[in-house]
């Protein structure tokens, strides 16, 4: 059995087949993006074992993800596009029903796939058409209709472009909304989620619900414009880091699949790929989750970008419909 195979994974439980989602997988938002970087850096993800990528339009990365994926089959690093699992995303310009099978074609012309494994609404917020970008102007902020784009979602799944559908940045509310009336449940809500956000109340409900908690930014994205430096330098979890021979980085990752939850985690470089890989032989105690429980929560990125006073979230508590 090669290292990929090794590693753990999840079932989804609307996905169309048999394959499951590897816990880890490799984020490709950057700050600052550039192809050649990311593209180097998915080959050499791919080499020392992960499996599953996420990416986005907004990120710009799908063409360099396509290209490493390529470039991995012709270098016989995986036998076939099978084995890899890609997670790709609805930006909000393109959240209206008609325009979702061409956003999703469009991902897969970029990526050079024919399948995607798992497609997500990105936020649960449309903006006028047009213009992929963050943050979009505040009066082009519009109400999603989330009927309607939610039946061209499942449409994308019946049609074969993608083998499950999901949500990002969803409430509880708002997942219970969509349950109401959805024919395919969402598979995942990708959320932030780190030992500082650790989302005890939506997790609840997503397991209640059979959904797959995928976390985002899992250690605080330090760095990036939208990250902080918070969760790498908490006292918390660099006392347990060194107590455990372990880096924070590790004692993170392990503590996120240790709560059930799968995590995408950004690195371009390949010494951090292996560190947040090696995890799975290794396990935090009693004590350790104990301390990690007692953190201060806090939510490190509010997205204040969408809240506006004409738009269809006029404050933060209604985004989060008041899980802040
Ligand atoms: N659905 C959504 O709305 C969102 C989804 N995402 C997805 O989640 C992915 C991961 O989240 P992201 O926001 O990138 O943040 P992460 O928490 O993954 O942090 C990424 C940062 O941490 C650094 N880093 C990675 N590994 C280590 C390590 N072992 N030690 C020290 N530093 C490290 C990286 O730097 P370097 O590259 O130099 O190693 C980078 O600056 C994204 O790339 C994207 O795919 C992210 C935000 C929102
Ligand atoms: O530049 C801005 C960021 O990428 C911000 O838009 C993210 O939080 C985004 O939702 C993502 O998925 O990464």
């Amino acid at each position: 059995m090669d290292n990929a195979q090794k590693k753990p994974k999840m079932t989804l439980a609307s996905y169309f087949g048999h394959q499951e989602m590897p816990v880890i997988g490799m984020g490709t938002a950057a700050d600052p993006f550039d192809e050649a970087t990311m593209k180097t850096a998915v080959l050499e993800a791919i080499k020392v074992g992960y499996r599953h990528f996420d990416t986005s339009p907004l990120y710009r990365s799908e063409k360099a993800v396509g290209e490493a994926i390529a470039e991995a089959l012709s270098l016989g690093l995986i036998g076939s596009r099978d084995e890899l699992f890609i997670t790709s995303k609805l930006w909000c310009c393109d959240a209206h029903s008609d325009l979702v099978i061409p956003a999703l074609k469009n991902s897969l012309r970029v990526l050079q796939l024919e399948y995607l494994d798992l497609y997500l609404i990105h936020w649960p917020i449309s903006c006028k058409p047009g213009r992929l970008m963050f943050p979009m102007p505040k009066d082009e902020l519009l109400p999603m209709d989330f009927n309607s784009v939610w039946a061209a979602m499942e449409e994308c799944q019946q049609l074969g472009l993608t083998k499950a559908i999901g949500v990002s940045n969803f409430s509880c509310k708002k997942l219970e909304h969509l349950l109401a009336f959805a024919t395919i449940p969402p598979a995942v809500n990708q959320v932030e989620m780190s030992p500082l956000w650790q989302q005890k109340k939506l997790r609840g409900f997503c397991k209640a619900n059979d959904i797959v908690v995928t976390a985002y930014s899992p250690l605080g994205a330090k760095g990036t414009r939208w990250g902080s430096s918070l969760v790498m330098d908490n006292e918390v979890l660099n006392e347990i880091a060194k107590t455990r021979g372990k880096t924070v980085a590790q004692v993170c990752l392990r503590w996120l699949y240790e709560q059930g939850t799968s995590f995408v985690v950004k690195s371009y470089r390949k010494e951090r790929l292996e560190e947040n890989m090696n995890i799975f032989d290794w396990a935090l105690l009693k004590d350790d989750h104990d301390k990690i429980n007692q953190i201060p929560q806090q939510r490190l990125q509010p997205k204040e970008q969408l809240v506006s006073a004409n738009g269809p979230y006029k404050s933060l508590e209604e985004l989060w419909d008041g899980e802040i």
